[in-house]
Protein backbone atom coordinates (compact mmCIF):
# COMPACT_ATOMS: atom_id res chain seq x y z
CA UNK A 1 0.00 0.00 0.00
CA UNK A 2 1.18 3.76 -0.70
CA UNK A 3 2.07 5.81 2.36
CA UNK A 4 -0.25 8.84 2.55
CA UNK A 5 1.38 12.14 2.77
CA UNK A 6 -0.35 15.70 3.51
CA UNK A 7 0.80 18.46 0.67
CA UNK A 8 0.03 21.60 2.34
CA UNK A 9 1.01 23.73 -1.19
CA UNK A 10 0.23 23.62 -5.02
CA UNK A 11 2.34 21.45 -6.67
CA UNK A 12 3.85 21.20 -10.13
CA UNK A 13 2.14 19.07 -12.16
CA UNK A 14 5.25 16.91 -13.07
CA UNK A 15 5.77 16.83 -9.24
CA UNK A 16 2.55 16.44 -8.31
CA UNK A 17 2.43 13.23 -10.92
CA UNK A 18 6.09 11.50 -9.66
CA UNK A 19 4.40 11.80 -6.11
CA UNK A 20 1.31 9.92 -7.30
CA UNK A 21 3.45 7.30 -8.57
CA UNK A 22 4.41 6.42 -4.54
CA UNK A 23 2.09 8.38 -2.49
CA UNK A 24 -1.60 8.55 -1.87
CA UNK A 25 -1.82 12.50 -1.64
CA UNK A 26 -4.39 14.45 0.69
CA UNK A 27 -4.06 17.88 0.50
CA UNK A 28 -6.29 21.01 1.17
CA UNK A 29 -10.08 21.01 -0.12
CA UNK A 30 -10.87 24.02 -2.99
CA UNK A 31 -11.97 26.95 -0.83
CA UNK A 32 -10.95 25.31 2.53
CA UNK A 33 -9.86 27.51 5.13
CA UNK A 34 -6.57 26.98 5.96
CA UNK A 35 -6.77 26.52 9.80
CA UNK A 36 -4.00 24.31 12.04
CA UNK A 37 -7.20 22.26 13.16
CA UNK A 38 -7.99 21.23 9.57
CA UNK A 39 -4.02 20.65 9.12
CA UNK A 40 -3.81 18.22 12.13
CA UNK A 41 -6.91 16.33 11.35
CA UNK A 42 -5.41 15.59 7.87
CA UNK A 43 -2.25 14.78 9.80
CA UNK A 44 -3.50 12.69 11.98
CA UNK A 45 -3.43 9.51 9.49
CA UNK A 46 -0.48 11.31 7.46
CA UNK A 47 3.04 9.23 7.16
CA UNK A 48 4.09 12.16 5.08
CA UNK A 49 4.04 16.04 5.23
CA UNK A 50 5.24 18.44 2.45
CA UNK A 51 5.87 21.64 3.63
CA UNK A 52 7.12 24.66 2.73
CA UNK A 53 7.72 26.34 5.81
CA UNK A 54 4.64 28.16 7.25
CA UNK A 55 3.83 25.86 10.02
CA UNK A 56 6.15 24.97 13.01
CA UNK A 57 6.85 21.18 13.35
CA UNK A 58 6.67 21.08 17.12
CA UNK A 59 5.28 18.96 19.92
CA UNK A 60 1.68 19.41 19.18
CA UNK A 61 1.95 19.00 15.59
CA UNK A 62 3.79 15.64 15.94
CA UNK A 63 1.19 14.80 19.03
CA UNK A 64 -1.30 15.08 16.79
CA UNK A 65 0.56 13.54 14.06
CA UNK A 66 1.30 9.07 15.26
CA UNK A 67 2.27 7.95 12.07
CA UNK A 68 4.42 10.46 10.75
CA UNK A 69 7.82 9.83 9.73
CA UNK A 70 9.16 12.26 7.14
CA UNK A 71 8.87 16.04 7.21
CA UNK A 72 10.14 17.52 3.73
CA UNK A 73 10.69 21.23 3.95
CA UNK A 74 11.00 23.09 0.43
CA UNK A 75 13.18 25.81 1.69
CA UNK A 76 16.85 25.31 2.89
CA UNK A 77 16.15 27.29 5.86
CA UNK A 78 14.35 24.60 8.91
CA UNK A 79 14.01 27.17 11.64
CA UNK A 80 10.47 26.14 11.65
CA UNK A 81 11.72 22.33 12.83
CA UNK A 82 11.73 21.82 16.74
CA UNK A 83 14.61 19.95 16.38
CA UNK A 84 14.48 18.48 19.54
CA UNK A 85 10.83 17.27 19.27
CA UNK A 86 11.47 15.71 16.02
CA UNK A 87 14.62 13.91 17.58
CA UNK A 88 12.84 12.22 19.59
CA UNK A 89 9.98 10.60 17.47
CA UNK A 90 12.86 9.84 15.21
CA UNK A 91 10.89 11.85 12.36
CA UNK A 92 13.10 12.49 9.20
CA UNK A 93 13.38 15.90 8.62
CA UNK A 94 14.62 17.09 5.14
CA UNK A 95 15.39 20.27 3.10
CA UNK A 96 15.93 21.45 -0.40
CA UNK A 97 19.76 22.97 -0.14
CA UNK A 98 22.36 24.08 -3.18
CA UNK A 99 19.65 24.65 -5.82
CA UNK A 100 18.44 27.85 -4.60
CA UNK A 101 21.54 29.62 -4.35
CA UNK A 102 22.10 31.65 -7.28
CA UNK A 103 18.50 32.51 -7.86
CA UNK A 104 18.50 33.68 -4.04
CA UNK A 105 21.70 35.63 -4.69
CA UNK A 106 20.50 37.66 -7.41
CA UNK A 107 17.85 38.46 -5.17
CA UNK A 108 20.36 39.73 -2.97
CA UNK A 109 22.10 41.57 -5.59
CA UNK A 110 18.84 43.08 -7.03
CA UNK A 111 19.28 44.54 -3.48
CA UNK A 112 22.36 45.96 -3.23
CA UNK A 113 21.92 47.38 -6.20
CA UNK A 114 18.45 49.25 -5.75
CA UNK A 115 19.60 50.33 -2.31
CA UNK A 116 22.83 51.64 -3.59
CA UNK A 117 21.18 53.20 -6.75
CA UNK A 118 17.97 53.85 -4.99
CA UNK A 119 16.22 52.28 -8.22
CA UNK A 120 12.93 51.56 -6.20
CA UNK A 121 12.98 55.35 -4.56
CA UNK A 122 13.65 56.88 -7.96
CA UNK A 123 11.04 54.63 -9.39
CA UNK A 124 8.54 56.36 -7.00
CA UNK A 125 10.33 59.15 -7.86
CA UNK A 126 9.40 59.07 -11.77
CA UNK A 127 5.86 57.84 -10.96
CA UNK A 128 4.73 60.50 -8.33
CA UNK A 129 5.56 62.91 -11.04
CA UNK A 130 8.50 64.80 -9.66
CA UNK A 131 11.17 64.19 -12.05
CA UNK A 132 12.18 67.78 -13.36
CA UNK A 133 15.18 67.21 -15.42
CA UNK A 134 17.34 69.70 -13.81
CA UNK A 135 17.99 67.49 -9.97
CA UNK A 136 21.63 66.97 -10.44
CA UNK A 137 23.55 65.51 -7.12
CA UNK A 138 19.79 64.71 -5.77
CA UNK A 139 19.35 61.95 -8.05
CA UNK A 140 22.85 60.30 -7.10
CA UNK A 141 23.88 56.69 -5.82
CA UNK A 142 26.74 55.08 -4.10
CA UNK A 143 28.75 52.64 -6.09
CA UNK A 144 28.62 49.17 -5.92
CA UNK A 145 31.35 48.02 -8.26
CA UNK A 146 35.48 48.41 -7.07
CA UNK A 147 33.61 48.15 -2.82
CA UNK A 148 33.79 45.82 -0.27
CA UNK A 149 31.52 43.80 0.89
CA UNK A 150 30.96 41.87 4.28
CA UNK A 151 29.01 38.59 4.10
CA UNK A 152 27.98 37.38 7.50
CA UNK A 153 27.21 33.31 7.03
CA UNK A 154 29.73 31.98 4.03
CA UNK A 155 27.33 29.09 3.20
CA UNK A 156 26.19 27.90 0.04
CA UNK A 157 24.44 31.29 -0.60
CA UNK A 158 27.52 33.09 0.74
CA UNK A 159 29.34 31.97 -1.54
CA UNK A 160 27.43 32.59 -4.86
CA UNK A 161 26.91 35.87 -3.03
CA UNK A 162 30.85 36.26 -3.25
CA UNK A 163 31.46 34.74 -6.95
CA UNK A 164 29.28 37.86 -8.23
CA UNK A 165 30.88 40.53 -5.88
CA UNK A 166 34.37 39.25 -7.11
CA UNK A 167 33.77 37.84 -11.10
CA UNK A 168 31.08 40.57 -11.33
CA UNK A 169 31.23 43.64 -9.50
CA UNK A 170 35.18 43.89 -8.81
CA UNK A 171 34.34 43.93 -5.19
CA UNK A 172 36.50 43.27 -1.96
CA UNK A 173 34.84 40.78 0.03
CA UNK A 174 35.34 39.52 3.40
CA UNK A 175 32.97 36.79 5.40
CA UNK A 176 32.69 35.90 9.18
CA UNK A 177 30.78 32.36 9.77
CA UNK A 178 31.41 30.23 13.14
CA UNK A 179 34.57 28.82 11.20
CA UNK A 180 37.39 29.90 9.03
CA UNK A 181 36.90 28.60 5.97
CA UNK A 182 40.88 27.77 4.54
CA UNK A 183 39.53 25.72 1.38
CA UNK A 184 37.17 28.72 0.11
CA UNK A 185 40.30 31.34 1.02
CA UNK A 186 42.34 29.09 -1.39
CA UNK A 187 39.84 28.93 -4.46
CA UNK A 188 38.11 32.58 -4.51
CA UNK A 189 40.25 36.19 -3.18
CA UNK A 190 37.79 36.24 0.22
CA UNK A 191 39.45 37.20 3.67
CA UNK A 192 37.79 36.12 7.01
CA UNK A 193 37.39 38.70 9.71
CA UNK A 194 35.55 39.23 13.44
CA UNK A 195 32.49 40.15 13.19
CA UNK A 196 33.19 43.33 14.56
CA UNK A 197 36.01 43.90 12.12
CA UNK A 198 33.84 43.19 9.17
CA UNK A 199 31.29 45.37 10.41
CA UNK A 200 32.73 48.47 10.49
CA UNK A 201 34.83 48.25 7.52
CA UNK A 202 32.44 46.76 4.94
CA UNK A 203 30.43 49.41 2.61
CA UNK A 204 27.46 46.65 1.82
CA UNK A 205 27.22 43.80 4.70
CA UNK A 206 24.76 40.84 3.66
CA UNK A 207 23.35 38.69 6.46
CA UNK A 208 23.04 34.94 5.13
CA UNK A 209 23.14 32.85 8.57
CA UNK A 210 20.37 30.64 9.14
CA UNK A 211 17.82 31.44 12.48
CA UNK A 212 19.10 29.39 15.36
CA UNK A 213 19.41 30.12 19.04
CA UNK A 214 22.68 31.42 18.23
CA UNK A 215 21.75 33.71 15.72
CA UNK A 216 18.46 35.37 16.87
CA UNK A 217 19.28 38.96 17.28
CA UNK A 218 22.96 38.66 15.99
CA UNK A 219 22.91 42.15 14.33
CA UNK A 220 21.29 44.86 17.10
CA UNK A 221 21.83 48.29 18.24
CA UNK A 222 25.52 47.38 18.70
CA UNK A 223 26.24 46.01 15.72
CA UNK A 224 24.41 48.75 13.83
CA UNK A 225 26.55 51.61 15.62
CA UNK A 226 29.86 49.63 14.16
CA UNK A 227 28.71 50.63 10.83
CA UNK A 228 30.12 53.09 8.35
CA UNK A 229 27.28 55.99 7.97
CA UNK A 230 27.27 55.15 4.08
CA UNK A 231 26.84 51.57 4.89
CA UNK A 232 24.34 49.31 3.35
CA UNK A 233 22.53 46.42 5.18
CA UNK A 234 20.70 43.14 3.62
CA UNK A 235 19.09 40.80 5.41
CA UNK A 236 18.11 38.02 3.08
CA UNK A 237 18.39 35.36 6.36
CA UNK A 238 15.15 35.84 8.57
CA UNK A 239 13.92 38.79 10.26
CA UNK A 240 14.70 37.41 13.59
CA UNK A 241 18.55 37.10 13.02
CA UNK A 242 18.15 41.05 13.10
CA UNK A 243 16.75 43.60 16.09
CA UNK A 244 14.10 45.33 13.72
CA UNK A 245 13.46 48.19 16.28
CA UNK A 246 17.22 48.55 16.38
CA UNK A 247 17.53 48.69 12.77
CA UNK A 248 14.81 51.58 12.70
CA UNK A 249 16.99 53.44 14.72
CA UNK A 250 20.04 53.00 13.26
CA UNK A 251 18.05 54.21 9.45
CA UNK A 252 15.97 56.70 11.40
CA UNK A 253 19.26 58.32 12.65
CA UNK A 254 21.56 57.81 9.89
CA UNK A 255 23.91 55.63 11.57
CA UNK A 256 23.81 53.48 8.09
CA UNK A 257 22.36 54.72 4.82
CA UNK A 258 19.78 52.05 3.90
CA UNK A 259 18.72 48.41 4.25
CA UNK A 260 17.63 45.93 1.85
CA UNK A 261 15.17 43.32 3.46
CA UNK A 262 13.51 39.90 1.92
CA UNK A 263 12.80 38.74 5.11
CA UNK A 264 11.07 40.09 8.72
CA UNK A 265 9.91 39.39 12.08
CA UNK A 266 6.16 39.58 10.78
CA UNK A 267 5.47 37.98 7.30
CA UNK A 268 3.47 39.28 5.78
CA UNK A 269 4.32 43.19 6.66
CA UNK A 270 1.64 45.31 8.52
CA UNK A 271 0.91 47.93 6.04
CA UNK A 272 1.57 50.30 9.28
CA UNK A 273 5.21 48.67 9.95
CA UNK A 274 7.61 51.49 10.47
CA UNK A 275 9.73 49.87 7.34
CA UNK A 276 7.06 51.82 5.23
CA UNK A 277 7.50 55.03 5.77
CA UNK A 278 12.07 54.92 5.44
CA UNK A 279 12.28 55.44 1.35
CA UNK A 280 16.16 54.53 2.35
CA UNK A 281 14.66 50.70 2.85
CA UNK A 282 13.98 48.82 0.01
CA UNK A 283 11.81 45.35 0.56
CA UNK A 284 10.67 42.49 -1.34
CA UNK A 285 8.22 39.90 0.13
CA UNK A 286 10.56 36.83 1.02
CA UNK A 287 11.05 35.78 -2.55
CA UNK A 288 14.64 34.96 -2.24
CA UNK A 289 14.49 31.38 -3.95
CA UNK A 290 11.15 32.54 -6.58
CA UNK A 291 11.71 31.64 -10.15
CA UNK A 292 9.52 29.58 -11.63
CA UNK A 293 12.33 27.68 -12.45
CA UNK A 294 14.25 27.66 -8.98
CA UNK A 295 11.10 26.64 -7.21
CA UNK A 296 9.90 23.72 -10.11
CA UNK A 297 13.35 22.24 -8.72
CA UNK A 298 12.75 22.74 -5.13
CA UNK A 299 9.46 21.22 -5.61
CA UNK A 300 10.86 18.25 -7.31
CA UNK A 301 13.84 17.77 -4.59
CA UNK A 302 11.40 17.89 -2.11
CA UNK A 303 9.46 15.40 -3.40
CA UNK A 304 12.39 13.08 -3.55
CA UNK A 305 13.48 14.02 -0.35
CA UNK A 306 9.71 12.44 0.77
CA UNK A 307 9.77 9.31 -1.37
CA UNK A 308 13.45 8.54 -0.55
CA UNK A 309 12.95 8.85 2.85
CA UNK A 310 9.56 7.03 2.99
CA UNK A 311 11.18 4.19 1.28
CA UNK A 312 14.26 4.00 3.47
CA UNK A 313 16.89 5.62 0.78
CA UNK A 314 19.96 7.08 2.17
CA UNK A 315 19.63 9.65 -1.23
CA UNK A 316 18.23 12.25 0.99
CA UNK A 317 18.92 16.01 1.95
CA UNK A 318 18.35 15.23 5.70
CA UNK A 319 19.06 18.42 8.15
CA UNK A 320 22.71 18.13 9.54
CA UNK A 321 20.97 18.39 12.98
CA UNK A 322 18.91 15.15 12.62
CA UNK A 323 21.42 12.79 10.34
CA UNK A 324 22.43 9.59 12.57
N1 LIG B 1 15.31 35.02 1.65
C1 LIG B 1 15.05 33.81 1.16
O1 LIG B 1 14.12 33.61 0.41
C2 LIG B 1 15.95 32.70 1.53
C3 LIG B 1 16.60 32.70 2.73
N2 LIG B 1 17.45 31.68 3.06
C4 LIG B 1 18.14 31.74 4.33
O2 LIG B 1 19.53 31.64 4.10
C5 LIG B 1 20.09 30.78 5.08
C6 LIG B 1 21.43 30.26 4.61
O3 LIG B 1 21.29 29.28 3.62
P1 LIG B 1 22.57 28.46 3.09
O4 LIG B 1 23.61 29.38 2.59
O5 LIG B 1 22.06 27.40 2.19
O6 LIG B 1 23.06 27.82 4.47
P2 LIG B 1 24.49 27.19 4.83
O7 LIG B 1 24.23 26.27 5.95
O8 LIG B 1 25.18 26.71 3.62
O9 LIG B 1 25.32 28.47 5.36
C7 LIG B 1 25.04 29.08 6.57
C8 LIG B 1 26.24 29.91 7.01
O10 LIG B 1 25.89 30.57 8.23
C9 LIG B 1 26.94 30.37 9.16
N3 LIG B 1 26.47 30.38 10.53
C10 LIG B 1 25.63 29.50 11.14
N4 LIG B 1 25.47 29.84 12.43
C11 LIG B 1 26.25 30.92 12.64
C12 LIG B 1 26.54 31.71 13.78
N5 LIG B 1 26.00 31.44 14.98
N6 LIG B 1 27.39 32.75 13.63
C13 LIG B 1 27.96 33.01 12.43
N7 LIG B 1 27.73 32.29 11.32
C14 LIG B 1 26.88 31.26 11.43
C15 LIG B 1 27.54 29.02 8.81
O11 LIG B 1 28.84 28.98 9.37
P3 LIG B 1 29.81 27.69 9.21
O12 LIG B 1 30.05 27.61 7.73
O13 LIG B 1 31.03 28.06 9.94
O14 LIG B 1 29.03 26.53 9.73
C16 LIG B 1 27.49 29.07 7.29
O15 LIG B 1 28.62 29.72 6.80
C17 LIG B 1 18.99 29.74 5.29
O16 LIG B 1 19.12 29.06 6.51
C18 LIG B 1 17.73 30.59 5.24
O17 LIG B 1 17.43 31.09 6.52
C19 LIG B 1 17.65 30.64 2.21
C20 LIG B 1 17.00 30.58 1.01
C21 LIG B 1 16.09 31.60 0.58
O1 LIG C 1 13.48 31.12 2.76
C1 LIG C 1 13.55 30.21 2.01
C2 LIG C 1 14.29 29.03 2.22
O2 LIG C 1 14.41 28.23 1.27
O3 LIG C 1 14.79 28.82 3.33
Amino acid sequence: MKPLVFVDRRLPEDVKHYLEQHCTIITWKPDEARSEQALLHYLSEAEGYFTSGSMKINDALLDAAPKLKVVSSMSVGYNHFDLAAMKARHIIGTHTPYILDDTVADLVFGLMLSCSRRIAELDRYIRNGQWQGNEGRKLFGLDVHHRKLGIIGMGRIGEAVAKRALYGFDMKVSYYARSRKPELEQRMDVSYESLDQLLASSDFIVLLTPLTPATKGLIGAEQFSRMQQHAIFINASRGATVDEQALIEALQTGKIAGAGLDVFMQEPLPLDHPFMKLDQVVMTPHIGSATDATRQQMAMLAARNLVNALQGSEDVHIVPELRQ
